[in-house]
């Protein structure tokens, strides 16, 4: 636990029960407008009170108040700012989520307790709103008609700004009807059915029980979170991060909590989470930026892909750091007492296996191997010249510059990317390679390798090549304490006046996290693993996948590096089994199609039924264009948000054409990972089954939350 008090929070020891207030007396003959009125009344309330911190914030900002003591557990005003700062932030952002208040919990002894994004106290500090992440919060997630917790009534409030627009009551003691009004139609089904953005959106106000265990399990050890397609994994994974940062602020926020993901689409999509739950610090990176200064997105073919992925890398890597650069001169000539020695290639290359003997990383080797070319000039010297002295003679030469000019020049600073660039060449990758891959494999492997731009599989390479270089570390990347799309850094007194640890700036080579979040876990290589481990060797783990959607081949290998990245100790485990994303049509068709498919398929229920039936066309090759045009006008009227198209790499050409809304988009089945549509095309499946593998394309199958429509060619 955290020496400081959460922000706002109810944990202070003294008031922990002070977390329920007075509402105006329930009454069960109540309209729903009635109901909506006394909630405005409360909300209006907390925002007044918000804006008075604002103001008095401000005050202090204005009158140059340092406040000094503010890591002094218990700092009245360092709360204060925090909901000052987070209600700002939070209004910011364009209100795709449910209020700064969405819950209310009335207990069967009539006491009532809001619940919020943030604590809120009022000015006697007696709490107003409880922050979700709070213990005191756990009923509204955790309650249920079996397990009560004494609450008699759950409701959530839906509002847009400061106004509330929808009400929804669970309840949960059936004699308690007699005192409460219950209004609405359950808010879970409602946010299910809402239109897609684009954007992912928080899901404080409907967390479900087994989600909410999964968030709140214990930062330390490791955590593993699986379920089958939209089981909310992502989404509780992020949720997780607010809660961590909220429960250990000073450690979380201190050294770091670090979100992975596989795609920089994907890492678009869930960008917004965070900073809607009022939380901006954790580092999001995709797999192909964990590599300062590289932002991959391109795709390699999955069999190259199998093989840079694997560990059969590491000794193909070792070689190839070993190997003379190919700017190295081939002969080094030095004249002493009037004589001319000479180092050949064959010479040189038995100085260079010498040096690595003792540091094989090449670039903290350079003094020894100035040290190794002295001597085994020395050793052609003293023959000749039996009055030389070995000291003099190191010294005289050593410091000469046409010496320095060699050793600089044959045993240069290495660059991770220039040495994976050598792997472009046919001739050094199979020197590299011999006895680990065949022929083929060495072609297409060097010839992804003079490609312009790194694939995402090569940025676990270049991280390997900078241990196996001995890079020193310096920051090199850009500052990646995001600012969100639209939404100006805000400056404020906390930043300005607050004694507490900077948000540090990390780059991609940062190291020291305290929580390591890892989604799609399933489809990260071993080489992957290891760049991830490196980051995270003294840190938290959560660890969120669903093995039937893997595109990596060999899952042992995999399962091997994740256990070698992962640190031991304790271990967590959660399993989700409700599908809150697709229809009960369009899940049942992907599980049907998956079963005999996939082994030890974990299929979840689908919650939702909309009684649309998946549709499948065969149509002929030159009738496919028409074809998806028409499912994409058709796709465009039935649904109100978003369209997907998702198809094999080699038709994105011929189909670019059929973006022509905001609302379509057109994916590859690898990027199409973790994201979702309300209506989705999935463009001759077979031939994803065949590239990538089945794991893909029920990933495919299972992206859409209303209407699936699959166009094959005949
Ligand atoms: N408790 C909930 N309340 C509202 N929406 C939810 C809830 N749980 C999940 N969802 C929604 O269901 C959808 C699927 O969630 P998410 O993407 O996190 O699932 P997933 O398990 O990561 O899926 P996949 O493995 O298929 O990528 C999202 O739109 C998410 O917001």
């Amino acid at each position: 636990m955290s020496q400081e008090p959460g922000p706002a929070d109810d944990r202070d020891p003294q008031d922990v029960d002070d977390t329920t207030h007075a509402v105006p007396e329930p009454d069960p003959a109540n309209t729903p407008e009635q109901e909506i009125a006394i909630e405005q009344g409360f909300v209006d309330r907390v925002y007044d009170r918000v804006d008075v911190l604002r103001g008095e914030a401000e005050g202090n900002r204005d009158s140059g108040y340092a406040h000094l003591a503010a890591t002094v557990p218990g700092a009245q005003y360092e709360r204060d700012v925090f909901v000052y700062r987070a209600a700002r932030r939070i209004a910011d952002l364009d209100s795709q989520h449910e209020g700064l208040v969405f819950g209310r919990l009335d207990f069967d002894n009539g006491s009532v307790r809001h619940v919020g994004r943030l604590g809120v106290r009022d000015d006697v500090y007696r709490t107003l709103l409880v922050d979700w992440r709070a213990p005191a919060a756990a009923p509204f997630y955790r309650a249920t008609a079996v397990d009560r917790q004494e609450v008699a009534r759950r409701r959530v409030i839906r509002s847009f700004d400061r106004s509330v627009e929808e009400i929804s009551d669970d309840l949960l003691n059936e004699d308690a009807a007699e005192r409460l009004p219950v209004i609405g139609d359950g808010a879970l089904m409602a946010a299910l059915g809402r239109k897609r953005t684009g954007r992912m959106r928080d899901i404080v106000a409907t967390i479900q029980a087994e989600q909410d265990a999964a968030i709140r399990a214990p930062g330390r050890g490791a955590t593993i979170i699986t379920g089958g397609p939209g089981t909310g994994k992502t989404v509780v994974a992020l949720h997780r991060a607010a809660y961590l940062l909220y429960q250990d602020r000073s450690r979380y926020e201190a050294a770091g909590i670090l979100v992975v993901g596989p795609s920089a689409v994907f890492m678009k999509y869930i960008g917004r989470v965070l900073p809607s739950l009022g939380e901006e610090t954790a580092a999001l990176f995709s797999l192909g930026e964990l590599y300062a200064g590289v932002e991959a997105t391109r795709q390699d073919r999955p069999e190259v892909a199998a093989v840079k992925g694997g560990t059969i890398m590491l000794p193909i890597l070792r070689r190839l750091v070993r190997q003379t650069p190919p700017s190295a001169p081939a002969e080094l000539r030095i004249v002493y007492r009037g004589d001319v020695f000479k180092l050949d290639t064959a010479e040189l290359g038995a100085v260079r296996a010498r040096v690595f003997e003792k540091e094989p990383r090449p670039n903290l080797a350079k003094t020894e191997a100035g040290r190794a070319l002295l001597i085994a000039l020395w050793r052609k010297i003293k023959p000749v010249v039996p009055e030389a002295e070995p000291a003099k003679f190191s010294r005289d030469v050593g410091s000469r510059g046409e010496f320095l000019t060699f050793l600089d020049h044959w045993w240069p600073d290495l660059d991770p990317a220039e040495v994976l660039g050598w792997g472009g060449d046919e001739r050094r990758l199979g020197s590299a390679a011999e006895g680990h891959l065949k022929r083929h494999m060495v072609e297409s492997v060097a010839a992804s390798l003079q490609e312009s731009d790194f694939s995402i599989p090569d940025v676990a390479l270049l991280d390997e090549l900078r241990i196996l270089l001995g890079v020193k570390p310096q920051s090199r990347g850009r500052d990646r304490i995001r600012t969100w799309d639209g939404i100006q850094e805000v400056s404020t007194t906390q930043d300005r006046y607050y004694d507490r640890p900077e948000r540090q700036a990390r780059d991609a080579f940062y190291e020291d996290y305290a929580h390591v979040i890892v989604d799609e876990a399933q489809d990260l290589s071993p080489m992957q693993w290891r760049m991830l481990g490196r980051r995270g060797r003294a840190a938290g783990w959560t660890v969120v996948g669903d093995e039937a959607q893997s595109s990596w081949p060999r899952p042992r290998e995999s399962a091997d590096a994740r256990r070698s990245a992962v640190p031991r100790g304790r271990v967590h485990e959660f399993h989700l089994t409700k599908n809150y994303r697709n229809s009960k049509e369009v899940f049942e068709y992907a599980a049907a199609w998956a079963k005999p498919r996939l082994r030890d398929i974990d299929l979840p229920e689908a919650v939702r039924e909309t009684e649309v039936p998946v549709r499948e066309k065969k149509v002929d090759a030159d009738a496919l264009l028409p074809e998806l045009a028409g499912a994409v006008a058709e796709a465009l009227e039935a649904v109100e948000g978003t369209v997907g198209i998702i198809a094999p790499y080699s038709r994105h050409g011929e189909l670019a054409g059929l973006v022509h809304d905001d609302r379509v988009t057109l994916v590859g089945p690898l990027e199409s990972k973790g994201l979702e549509w309300d209506a989705v095309i999935a463009v001759d499946l077979e031939a994803v089954a065949e590239a990538h593998g089945p794991g893909v394309a029920y990933v495919v199958l299972t992206r859409a939350t209303q209407r699936l429509t699959r166009i094959d060619p005949a």
